[in-house]
């Protein structure tokens, strides 16, 4: 496992080098780097392949991206700079008007699209929006580290918060994580390519309560398995 690392952070560094000039990403794969735009800047998809996803995550991005056809599942495109799940509404609840149109926020991102490609929280979530559940493709990079060879902890548990998150979103909207429980069974090599199912298990007035589990890519190692509750936002509260 430890020599299969190795190899992967070779040639993630490989790749790093590689991209060190003007063009940063390839010419192939500039195309799938879909480019979106708001009213006020164009903003980047994230989730989508790029050279440091193994063969293991595109070939399940495929198969999902497969199940998205027929407009059951749908893949979520992710920003670095919140344009994606309903940021309005946590600015218009939630935060300082002078801190949003400040200075304040300008140099916020996304903690999970905050490091180079490959080295960090490499992901892609897709929502089945009428069976109220998400599976995330989550390839947990070397800057991810916990112990020697396998991944933080805290960076699994960010992980299940985002899919919950986005599970959450589905019948919330704004939402926010209250609680998180999680079970850590198995540790995550890193660099390899994990799964996590998230589903509703029940609404209750503003609370939602998920759970989820995180399985190998053959489903035969269950590495965590977490339940979570989330709030929707009450407009008429402030958090500050
Ligand atoms: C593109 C981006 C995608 C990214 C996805 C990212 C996902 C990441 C999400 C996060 O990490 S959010 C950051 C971490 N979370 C926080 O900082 C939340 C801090 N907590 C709060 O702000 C408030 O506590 C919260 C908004 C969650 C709830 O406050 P409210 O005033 O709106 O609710 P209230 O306290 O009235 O509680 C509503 C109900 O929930 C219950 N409740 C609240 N917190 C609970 C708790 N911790 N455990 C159990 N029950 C809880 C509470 O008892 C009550 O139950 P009942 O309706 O039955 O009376």
């Amino acid at each position: 496992m430890l020599r299969s690392c190795t190899a992967g952070l070779r040639s993630l560094w490989a790749l790093r080098g590689r991209r060190e000039g003007a063009a940063r990403l390839s010419a192939d794969l500039q195309p799938a780097r879909r480019l979106f735009s708001t009213e006020k800047a164009v903003h980047k998809d994230w989730a989508l392949p790029n050279p440091s996803w193994s063969k293991d995550l595109k070939l399940l991005f495929d198969q999902f991206m497969k199940k998205c056809e027929d407009g059951s599942w749908e893949r979520l495109p992710s920003c670095k700079h919140t344009c994606t799940y309903k940021s309005e509404d946590f600015k218009t609840y939630f935060l300082d008007p002078q801190l949003v149109e400040g200075e304040g926020l300008s140099q916020a991102q996304l903690f999970t699209r905050g490091f180079e490609d490959g080295l960090g929280f490499e992901y892609v979530i897709f929502n089945n929006n009428d069976e109220k559940r998400t599976v995330c493709l989550f390839q947990g990079g070397p800057y991810l580290q916990g112990i020697p060879g396998f991944l933080h902890g805290g960076a699994i548990a960010t992980m299940i918060d985002v899919a919950f998150g986005s599970c959450a979103a589905i019948s919330g909207g704004a939402v926010m994580t209250a609680n998180l429980n999680i079970n850590f069974k198995r540790p995550v090599p890193l660099c390899s390519v994990v799964v996590i199912h998230s589903q509703l298990d029940k609404l209750e007035g503003r609370k939602l309560f998920v759970s989820c589990n995180v399985r190998s890519v053959d489903e035969k190692t269950l590495y965590s398995e977490a339940t979570g509750l989330f709030i929707k936002l009450d407009p008429k509260k402030s958090s500050t």
